[in-house]
């Protein structure tokens, strides 16, 4: 049997899309789970090699089911990420009129994506969450609710017709999808490079997240995601997500998350791979002071100093 990925399922989810623009995702079979949770699990007990998962959208940010199974529970790992930029599709059984349509379904990610072009079209329908795009699509085949937004493409799947297509409140509307997997080595820094980690802060004081931003600005480390998420131990009680520009490997990253492993209570490292928003090949400039080069001779002069050599 072939290495499996599992993916946010059933068949035809812009998850499932993504996965496919994947060179490795044509050697792997390919298996829906019906929520990122059931999905992540099956990493976790080893069912399947990697799952892939939305986690963030340039419309409402984060996707926070995603975020909150990778910040708790056994530790995984992000390897991979993908952007595909988005418009919807309403789905409807043959024959359905816009008229026709009181109840609405989609993934609660849909929701923000498509809130005016709903209040414009059909300002009195019931939204109901669905636990993926694909998901309301099946739902609407079964009789359940009278639409769904999805990909077109989802349609010849599930048996319906698009009513409208191109649907988006935001132009150029994208979602970044992960590739899930079991803590292992990153892969080499390609140049162009992402990390992600969970903060946790020791205590509450004033200046408490700037502390930990700090770690980051002052060795010219760009930010690319900052989302925080409760801990569940009482208000005000949060944890921050974060994806910093740069590789593990990197001698600015590598000390700064040494510094935020000093003042930090927990950090929680979620991967460093290669950023899907740059072209493959091309090197992201660093700031003056924070080259490999600059690091090593910094370390150096510190190393001579120590021994009366300068
Ligand atoms: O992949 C899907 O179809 C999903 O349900 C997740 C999602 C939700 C909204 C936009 C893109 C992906």
């Amino acid at each position: 049997m072939p290495a499996s990925y599992a993916y946010l399922g059933p068949e035809g989810t812009f998850t499932e899309v993504a996965l496919r623009t994947l060179p490795e995702a044509a050697t792997r079979e390919l298996i829906p789970y019906v929520s990122v949770q059931s999905a992540l699990d099956a990493v976790r007990v080893g069912e399947a090699e990697a799952a892939f998962v939305p986690i963030e959208n340039s419309v409402e940010g984060g996707i926070t089911t995603t975020l909150d199974e990778l910040v708790a529970g056994t530790p995984l790992m992000i390897y991979r990420e993908v952007l595909l930029s988005i418009t919807f599709a309403l789905l409807v059984r043959p024959g359905t009129k816009l008229s026709d349509i009181k109840t609405v379904t989609a993934h609660p990610a849909a929701q923000p994506q498509v809130r005016n072009w709903l209040k414009t079209h059909l300002p009195d329908v019931v939204w109901e969450s669905a636990a993926s795009n694909a998901d309301g699509a099946r739902l609407v085949q079964e009789g359940r609710y009278d639409a769904a937004f999805a990909g077109e493409f989802a349609a010849a799947r599930y048996g319906l017709e698009a009513l409208e297509t191109g649907i988006h409140d935001a132009e150029n509307a994208q979602t970044r999808f992960v590739l899930v997997g079991r803590p292992a080595r990153p892969a080499a820094p390609t140049g162009a490079d992402k990390t992600s980690v969970v903060l946790w802060q020791r205590d509450d004081h004033p200046g408490g997240l700037r502390d930990l931003l700090g770690e980051f600005a002052t060795r010219g480390i760009n930010l690319m995601l900052l989302q925080s998420r409760p801990t569940g131990a009482g208000i005000g009680n949060y944890c921050f997500c974060v994806d910093a520009e740069g590789h593990i490997s990197d001698r600015r990253m590598a000390e700064a998350l040494m510094g935020l492993k000093r003042i930090c209570l927990q950090v929680r490292f979620l991967g460093s791979y290669p950023r899907a928003d740059v072209r493959p090949g091309e090197v992201r400039p660093t700031f003056p002071g924070t080259s490999d080069e600059e690091f090593v001779g910094a370390a150096d002069w510190v190393a001579r100093c120590q021994d009366g050599r300068f």
